[in-house]
């Protein structure tokens, strides 16, 4: 049995998978830092914690009244956002991988720390349990060179500064499952769309990511819940300057930027859409405005798009968002079916339209338990 935990900015997803990949139990804290709640295998707890440790410790209370205390697990694996050049495979956790994931927090001040605490609080609980940890960089490894390179020197300054991409289990898994959701191989150019309170947007062609909207961190890009996404150098040098101090200005940008600072305070996608004040509609319209945009460059990246998948907590919920988004992509001859679209069917596109739309439902955890199941796998061959 692997315990999957999935920390994200704002939320720890959480699940449990046998070998055979079949899940068990799943659940997630979400609302950390603005309004907690913890559900498990499909039922709301109450719910009260701070900050991911907090929420961490909750979800191994709520396994265990559930029957699955700790001892029950073989292994854990964990998703990590940032590796660096370093890592993007998935590993077994050691001192060196954990000294990787402390050396890129900086690059991602709302990941890599939550998933390292992760790590550490199930090394304290639990020394002897096997850990894994599969890294959102892995799916990016195929864009040309072109993609992944700014337009920098290489001089010893820049060591490791390029594009990395992030989100790429849940980029991994759409590849995986919407052929055999839609009974029909993948659609040649798809654009993937993860739209949570982190967002990016993948053009993955013939199966493999080719282009991507976040870089060198997963603050740029789209508009994002509390990120401000892609901004002039100049801009972020000024902020620098004017905060005093690099990681005031970084912080800045990553925790009171995006929606949050446009909207006066609300990072929540669902709270900003249920908001009449004009500052949320604005938000709401910035966040449609720049994922169209962004689009409309990967578009170009892959010569075309024959399928659009949404995912994330925004683009399986929010109908109005992916219609706001698509009314600009219209042009590829891109017909939406509105009443699907409104009750979040699986199946978005209209008959006749030319692009293919679906909603898939972000399964992250799947795909890091099926990678340390072939660790483990390859683990015991070597025995
Ligand atoms: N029913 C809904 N309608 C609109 N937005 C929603 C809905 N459910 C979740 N969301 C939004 O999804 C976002 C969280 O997405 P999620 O993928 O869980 O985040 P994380 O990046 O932390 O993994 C929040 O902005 C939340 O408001
Ligand atoms: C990489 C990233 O932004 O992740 P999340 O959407 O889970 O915050
Ligand atoms: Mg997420």
């Amino acid at each position: 049995m692997i315990l999957v935990i999935n920390a994200g900015s704002s939320s720890i997803k959480f699940a449990v998978f046998d070998a055979q990949l079949v899940e068990q139990i799943d659940g997630m804290a979400e609302g950390i830092g603005s309004s907690p709640r913890l559900k498990i295998a499909g039922q709301a707890q109450s719910a009260a914690f701070a900050d991911h440790d907090g929420a961490l410790r909750a979800i191994l209370d709520a396994l265990a009244e559930q029957g699955w205390p700790l001892e029950r697990f073989d292994a854990a694996a964990h998703r990590v956002v940032h590796g660096g050049v370093e890592i993007s495979r998935p590993v077994a956790v050691t001192p060196e991988v954990i000294e990787v994931i402390e050396a890129c927090a900086e690059l991602a001040p709302l990941h890599n720390p939550n998933n390292l605490a992760g790590i550490q609080t199930l090394q304290r609980l639990a020394p002897d349990l096997p850990q894994f940890a599969s890294f959102d960089t892995a799916f990016h490894g195929t864009n040309p060179e072109v993609a992944q390179r700014y337009a920098i020197p290489e001089v010893p300054e820049t060591r490791g500064i390029r594009r990395y991409g992030f989100h790429g289990q849940s980029y991994a898994w759409i590849v995986r499952h919407l052929p055999q959701m839609t009974d029909a191989a993948l659609p040649a150019r798809l654009l993937a769309f993860h739209l949570g309170n982190g967002a990016s947007i993948c053009a993955i062609r013939d199966g493999v990511s080719v282009a991507t909207s976040m870089g060198y961190s997963p603050t740029e890009g789209l508009t994002m819940g509390t990120r401000s996404g892609t901004i002039d150098p100049k801009a972020v040098i000024d902020l620098v300057d004017r905060f005093g101090e690099t990681k005031r200005a970084f912080g800045f940008l990553n925790d009171e930027s995006g929606l949050k600072g446009l909207s006066g305070g609300i990072s929540d996608m669902r709270a900003l859409l249920a908001s009449d004040a004009p500052e949320a509609a604005f938000a709401v319209e910035h966040f449609c405005y720049w994922a169209r945009r962004h689009a409309g460059s990967l578009i170009a990246a892959m010569e075309g798009c024959d399928g659009v998948v949404f995912t994330g907590g925004i683009g399986e919920n929010a109908a109005q968002v992916r219609a706001r988004i698509l009314s600009g992509l219209t042009w590829l001859g891109l017909a939406l079916d509105h009443e699907a679209n409104a009750r979040n069917a699986p199946r978005l596109h209209a008959t006749g339209s030319a692009v293919r739309v679906w909603i898939v439902k972000a399964e992250e955890e799947r795909m890091i338990a099926a990678d340390a199941l072939s660790l483990l796998g390859a683990a015991a061959k070597k025995m």
